[in-house]
């Protein structure tokens, strides 16, 4: 057998952290070194391959500036990223030739494709918003998803030469009509027995297309996260999305 890659874990008490580590342990080709959580010492991750972060928005940038240093690999999925943060970090990476860095906002497959569908249709479309609904412990709105998932709406019609959706509203209570988000619309719903949810509503004159994406437990994200922690090695610099892994970037 070749040899295992050493993975460690941050945010590793955490949902999602705690989910991460039962995946690498369940994985032949990987073995856990380390895991850590807040207030531990980050150098326990230098003897990694590749450390995987799902800690909080107000420290990841910092994990990853540290494990560059180190000459680790990083696969993100904390989210919180702007484009001066990604841009740092493109930066830093520029003086660590060699070194990956993927950040993913959904590590989700089918997250992942509807995004990409959602991408595709929205040129077609006179009207589109996105709802992302989510449990209600999660710290930060709209969801990184969601943000991604209207960038690339955005992107797809700017490029196609599409205008913004129409609306009339003149009049509206703050937040009504949700964040705007490149011009597109983000509405944010947080429920108790909520996992994960994203909706992208796209609307021409007489027919609706609706795009959803369910993820009911978070092993949904678990096939995603092995995969960029078997692939970042082999992607140097900076990678944003796991579309890029898929084949659909
Ligand atoms: N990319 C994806 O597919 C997904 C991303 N997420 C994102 O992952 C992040 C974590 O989500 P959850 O696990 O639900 O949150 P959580 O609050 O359950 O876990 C975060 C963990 O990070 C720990 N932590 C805080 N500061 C730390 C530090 N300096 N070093 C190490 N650990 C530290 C906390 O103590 C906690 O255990 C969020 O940003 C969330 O949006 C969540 C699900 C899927
Ligand atoms: O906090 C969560 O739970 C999730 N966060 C990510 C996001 O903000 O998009 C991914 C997924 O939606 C779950």
């Amino acid at each position: 057998m070749s040899e295992r890659i050493k993975v460690a874990v941050l945010g590793a008490a955490g949902r999602m952290g705690s989910t991460v580590v039962r995946a690498v342990q369940g994985a032949d080709d990987l073995e856990l070194v380390a895991t850590l959580d807040a207030g531990d010492d980050l150098s326990a991750a230098a003897g990694a391959d590749v450390a995987i972060d799902f800690t909080v928005p107000a420290v990841t940038e910092s994990n990853v500036h540290a494990l560059i240093d180190a000459g680790v690999h990083v696969v993100v999925g904390t989210t919180g990223w702007d484009d001066e943060s990604k841009a740092r970090v493109r930066d830093h990476l520029a003086d660590r030739p060699g070194v990956g860095v993927l950040i993913a906002p959904n590590f989700a497959l089918g997250a992942v494709f509807a995004m990409a569908f959602a991408a595709r249709a929205a040129a077609w479309f006179e009207s589109v918003e996105v709802i992302e609904l989510h449990h209600p412990d999660k710290v930060d709105a709209p969801s990184g998803t969601a943000q991604h998932t209207a960038a690339a709406i955005a992107a797809a019609r700017t490029a196609a030469g599409v205008g913004p959706s129409p609306d009339a509203t003149t009049q509206e209570l703050d937040g009504a009509r949700g964040a705007d988000v490149d011009g597109v619309r983000v509405h944010a719903v947080r429920l108790r027995g909520l996992v994960a949810h994203e909706e992208i509503l796209l609307g021409n004159a007489g027919e609706q297309l609706t795009i959803r994406h369910d993820s009911f437990d978070r092993v949904s994200f678990m096939p995603g996260v092995l995969l960029g922690v078997r692939q970042v090695g082999s992607h140097p610099g900076l990678t944003v999305g796991l579309e890029h892994l898929l084949d659909l970037g």
